[in-house]
């Protein structure tokens, strides 16, 4: 956790802030080029923060994001930086670099008029650099090219200017070298926010009008949700309306993000912050929304596009008692992470459950593990697939499709951007970790969709002991069918403890089995070690495994651990 300085807020008076002296930004970058360690020092620098070892990354604030190192959810703070003479309010949104999150820089991107481009002096321009910039590039906001790292033995921030002016088209003396690390020239990029971002073109004397960029559901407050405000002014029991609902809402609480919940008794037009007005159920304060006040109706603010989910798999509950509690979890989950399309689905074999939609393999594990870490749910999920359109005819199929080259440019004499047309399937699941690993991690990998095409896809089933496995049926294409089979049963073979009778792993194509691995009978005795009688013991032993078999799902009469599902997709020999 973090410490904040405790000076007393609460009589702060925004409107000292107008939309001159406010200056909204987020921090884009390609994963690990230190988009959080930047903010970390412009949190510090300007006192929302205390300078210590402990505040690290602060931003993020998720579980999942301290224990794999990744952002996962924009944050925002808000910042008091003065500058001759002047008080400035600098808010400040921390984004993602993972491309399975980039839905969060574009909703980011839509309260802010600047970015801080972090390139890491070291690695150059990588994929989500490219394709972050052309996100703020569109959204028409002031870039500001920033080299980071520049501590770094092998850092040649000449090299990497040279590349920001040949692929962005940006004057190289516009770039800031700095390290974020060290705090090297961070000052410098405090004066640039408030010298090169337009402050936001919005005025305190036109009606309220808010846009919901964020939101999450909190237990005792309901939703929480962050503003963007875009017209007038709001107060503590004001009457606001939300455009999506029609619904009106008493306002309970505003505030600022510091990056803590920090009340105030106003908003005004060009601020970031949040509100809570009461609003119970998630469905109330959809992502995109707009909010004004009950006696000032305005258009709705323009939203955003709904993201388009690139994976789908089911989700179940391990028991159907367990059904409700993971609805209302999944719900207050999609409502903090609206990238995930949510369907009511249900299987003879799992019972009542979901297809959700994803924007890639690790964003799907996240989700997971955040239904786990912060719902305590614990759900079955299904072998992810990508969406395919069957044309039910036995019409003349197609040749198998490789990747096909669309067009290749030079960065600079060492690094080359390359456009591929790949099919979906291949490159959703793993094709990151093994083009990270063949290039040692020198390449990088960003993707958008390039619609449908016909190909020959057959189905596979994956059984135990004769039963088909509903979790991991597969569409593979035929070519690949026996090597994508064998390959399953190996890792299932590893994947499944072994028990108390032997359990046949095969994959099969209609009534044909095309691969077999066989797991050979075993009793694991828990209370082998325990000698002599100590009964306490033994009954916690007995627990544990009850409790790690309700991680278990029960094929028939085989038990497969529910890791079993992904890890089967994961290819070991990289
Ligand atoms: N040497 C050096 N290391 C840095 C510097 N800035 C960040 N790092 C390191 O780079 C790694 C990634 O930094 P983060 O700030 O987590 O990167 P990020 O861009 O926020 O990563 P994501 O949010 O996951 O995309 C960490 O190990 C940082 O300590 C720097 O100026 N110099």
């Amino acid at each position: 956790m973090f410490s904040t300085h405790t000076d007393k807020q609460e009589t702060l008076d925004l409107s000292k802030f107008p939309a001159d002296k406010i200056r909204n930004f987020c921090i884009i970058a390609h994963i690990d080029h230190g988009k959080s360690t930047l903010a970390d020092r412009l949190l510090e620098m300007t006192g929302a923060i205390a300078k210590t070892e402990k505040n690290k990354q602060v931003l993020d604030k998720l579980q999942v994001e301290r224990e794999r190192g990744i952002t996962v959810k924009a944050q925002t703070a808000s910042l008091f930086y003065s500058h001759q003479g002047e008080q400035y309010l600098l808010n400040l949104i921390d984004t993602p670099g993972h491309v399975d999150f980039s839905y969060e820089v574009s909703r980011s991107i839509s309260a802010c008029q600047g970015v801080l481009l972090i390139v890491d002096a070291n690695q150059g321009i990588q994929a989500q650099t490219v394709a972050n910039f052309y996100l703020a590039f569109e959204a028409q906001l002031t870039i500001i090219p920033i080299l980071n790292k520049i501590d770094l033995k092998n850092a040649d921030p000449k090299r990497v200017e040279s590349q920001i002016e040949k692929v962005f088209d940006i004057p190289r003396d516009d770039c800031i070298r700095i390290s974020a690390k060290h705090g090297t020239n961070v000052e410098m990029v405090l004066q640039a926010v408030v010298n090169r971002i337009p402050p936001p073109a919005v005025s305190s004397d036109d009606p309220f009008r808010a846009l919901v960029f964020d939101s999450n559901f909190d237990h005792y407050r309901g939703v929480v949700a962050n503003i963007a405000v875009f017209g007038g002014r709001v107060r503590k029991g004001d009457k606001i309306v939300s455009a999506h609902l029609g619904k009106t809402y008493e306002v309970n609480e505003i505030g600022l993000l510091r990056p803590d919940e920090h009340p105030t008794q106003r908003l005004y037009a060009g601020q970031v912050g949040y509100i809570i007005a009461g609003m119970k159920d998630v469905k109330e304060a959809q992502i995109g929304d707009t909010l004004y006040l009950q006696e000032q109706p305005v258009k709705a603010l323009p939203g955003f596009k709904p993201a388009k989910a690139m994976v789908f798999a089911g989700m179940y509950p391990m028991d159907q008692s367990e059904y409700p509690g993971l609805r209302s979890a999944i719900e207050r989950l999609t409502l903090n992470d609206s990238s995930v399309t949510v369907q009511k689905d249900s299987s003879l074999a799992l019972g009542a459950g979901w297809r959700l939609g994803f924007l890639g393999l690790l964003h799907m594990e996240v989700f997971n593990q955040r239904l786990e870490q912060e719902y305590n749910a614990s759900v079955i999920v299904t072998a992810p697939t990508v969406p395919y359109k069957a044309v039910l005819s036995s019409a003349k199929l197609i040749k198998n499709r490789r990747a096909i080259q669309k067009n290749m440019v030079y960065i600079d004499d060492q690094r080359v951007m390359m456009k591929y047309l790949f099919p979906l399937n291949e490159i959703v699941v793993d094709f990151y970790d093994l083009l990270k690993s063949l290039s040692s991690g020198y390449a990088s990998f960003d993707y958008e969709n390039a619609g449908y095409q016909a190909a020959d896809l057959i189905k596979m089933d994956i059984l135990l002991n004769g039963r088909s496995v509903e979790e991991l049926i597969t569409i593979v294409h035929r070519d690949r069918a026996y090597n994508t089979g064998k390959a399953m049963c190996e890792r299932l073979k590893d994947s499944i403890p072994r028990q108390m009778f032997e359990i046949a792993v095969q994959a099969a194509i209609g009534s044909k089995i095309i691969a077999r691995e066989t797991i050979k009978a075993y009793r694991k005795n828990v209370l082998a070690k325990c000698y002599g009688g100590d009964i306490t013991r033994k009954m916690k032993l007995l627990k544990r495994q009850a409790e790690g078999k309700k991680k278990m799902r029960r094929i028939g009469n085989v038990e497969v651990p529910k890791d079993a599902f992904i890890n089967v997709l994961k290819r070991k020999d990289k």
